[in-house]
């Protein structure tokens, strides 16, 4: 299968001399068309960095990172956020929705900015499949945190992104809505063939990707296929990520 985002020795370094932080070294990853992975390791370990790098948030110190195409080292900002608009997108923690527009506004916003015009039967086919239909015009006040959640994967989706970042997207919620959404992202990669690449803390939430890639020190030093909740939980153990 094709990769839709890969990344080839890719190395990060915060800072500089005696202080400086090397919180990559040397990853190569990838990232199949339609597939679910998740990323998982012991805090600190660059699960966050390594998600910002290959989506074009943050710059590797060296390697090489590759969204369909596109050669990502090198770009500079303008040509980054304009990527960052129309090829990716990203679901966070803390939802980050508008809380002045409706469900519909804050869903079409990474349009608007990118200056696309609404394709209004792709809008409403997202709306339906994270279940929304009912709820176009509230706010994201008069939202449940689930339903806050999925308007913001709905955004994720609007501009047809070639990958879905998520960023702990689970982490806000409580077990039972955690367990809707990830169902909602296993659909949106079975139904939809999206590539979603997901970093969380959570076993349960890891067992519905398709693959978990531990990372430990800036290494990815594991990859597992078929995940369960327990057999990642007791991998994260024998990580030294509990203790
Ligand atoms: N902007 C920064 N400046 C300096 N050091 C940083 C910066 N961002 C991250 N780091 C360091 O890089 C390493 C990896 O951080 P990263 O946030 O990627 O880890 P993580 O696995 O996502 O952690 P957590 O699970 O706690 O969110 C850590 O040692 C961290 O302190």
């Amino acid at each position: 299968m094709t990769d839709v985002v890969s990344l080839d020795a890719v190395s990060k370094v915060y800072g500089k001399g005696q202080g400086a932080v090397a919180a990559l070294r040397e990853v190569s990853a990838g990232f199949p068309a339609g597939s679910f992975t998740a990323v998982m390791g012991p805090s600190g370990s660059g699960k966050s960095t390594l998600l910002h790098c290959a989506a074009g948030l943050d710059t590797p110190t060296s390697g090489s990172v590759r969204l369909g195409g596109t050669e990502l080292a090198g770009m500079n900002e303008t040509r980054l956020t304009e990527l960052r608009r129309r090829r990716v997108g990203f679901v966070f923690q803390a939802f980050n929705l508008v809380s002045s527009l409706t469900v519909l506004e804050n869903i079409t916003l990474p349009l608007r900015l990118a200056g696309v015009a609404v394709d209004r039967a792709w809008l409403k086919e997202i709306v339906e499949r994270v279940g929304l239909a009912g709820r176009a015009g509230h706010r994201p006040a008069q939202l449940s945190g689930g339903q806050q959640q999925r308007v913001a994967i709905a955004r994720a989706l609007v501009t047809r992104p070639e990958v879905v970042f998520g960023d702990e997207p689970t982490g806000a919620l409580d077990t039972m809505t955690a367990r809707d959404v990830l169902a909602l992202l296993r659909q949106v990669v079975d139904g939809m063939g999206q590539t979603v690449v997901m970093v969380t803390h959570d076993p349960v939430a890891a067992s519905y990707a398709d693959t978990v890639l531990f990372l430990a020190d800036g290494r990815i030093v594991d990859e597992m296929t078929d995940p369960t909740s327990e057999k990642v939980a007791e991998r994260m153990t024998r990580l030294g990520a509990w203790n």
